[in-house]
């Protein structure tokens, strides 16, 4: 008998409800290890609070999480991240005013150590900041190392917000709008950054920018109002009625964002 492996995120029979109004009804989706896939539809659609339930911020109201085939759904996001899930937020969080090293420093601690002061862990400064010199690496600011964040450019903040979520070399990474506010100048060397780190990892992520989600995405997820409404490969989406009349149709040029995120 041939072993099947287990997805790695998945989620069974979610539903989310924020008093009467019902933001995600009974959705189930599994990511195969290694794959990209794209959460896209509507504002509105449940996309962010479907992150929101599989990172641990949001205790759906019936339905479960399996990460690796174990069920996380009661484990907190910082429990959930030390099991190997990354995330980043729709928003920059990082501190402006703490060097590139700094960030990156904390967020290394924040993830391995949680409340426990990081010094029990042997040789855990020296751990934290080789670490914090590698993620600087991946993400291309290893030269930046001693800059404050905020005198980066926007695409330089977002690669540095994407270096924290590689502070615990998460085997799962959750990227909610990676692109949001990235000027055109920057779009392509973001992509490749998102390419760069999603190297043996599985990666989700909401994105509307519809030309970076059809060339960088191995599936597409399309949700509407809560529920799932499609998923395949950019080019079964691309040709599937529904999608094209929802999203992909006339009314979306090619190349524009879709919903709500402008370019500048
Ligand atoms: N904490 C909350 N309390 C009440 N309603 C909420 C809460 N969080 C989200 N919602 C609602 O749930 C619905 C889904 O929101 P969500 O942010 O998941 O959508 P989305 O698909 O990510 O949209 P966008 O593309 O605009 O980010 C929206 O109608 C939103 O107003």
């Amino acid at each position: 008998m041939t072993a099947v492996a287990s997805p790695a995120i998945a989620c069974e029979g979610v539903t989310v409800a924020f008093g009467d109004f019902v933001a995600l009804r009974n959705v189930s989706l599994a990511f195969a290890p290694g794959r990209l896939a794209a959460l896209i539809g509507p504002n509105g659609a449940g996309k962010t609070t479907l992150i929101n339930v599989l990172s641990g911020q949001i205790r759906p109201t019936a339905g479960r999480v399996l990460l690796g085939g174990r069920d996380v759904t009661r484990l907190a996001p910082h429990a959930r991240a030390r099991t190997g899930l990354g995330r980043s937020f729709q928003i920059v969080t990082i501190f402006p005013e703490m060097t590139v090293m700094e960030n990156l420093r904390l967020g290394a601690q924040a993830r391995a150590f949680g409340l426990q002061p990081f010094w029990r862990a042997v040789d855990g400064w020296r751990a934290l900041r080789e670490r914090a010199e590698a993620c600087a690496e991946t993400v291309g600011l290893a030269a930046k190392l001693h800059s404050p964040a905020g005198s980066l450019s926007h695409g330089e903040q977002r690669a540095l917000e994407l270096g924290l979520t590689l502070t615990t070399d998460p085997a799962v990474l959750l990227l909610d709008e990676p692109l949001a506010g990235v000027g055109h100048s920057e779009i392509d060397r973001s992509v490749a950054l998102i390419e760069r780190v999603r190297q043996g990892r599985t990666v989700l992520l909401i994105e509307h920018n519809m030309d970076v989600v059809m060339s960088i995405s191995d599936e597409v997820v399309v949700m509407t109002g809560g529920e799932l409404l499609a998923r395949g490969t950019p080019a079964e989406m691309r040709a599937d009625a529904r999608v094209r009349a929802g999203y992909l149709g006339d009314r979306q040029p090619a190349g524009q964002p879709m919903g709500r995120t402008a370019y500048a």
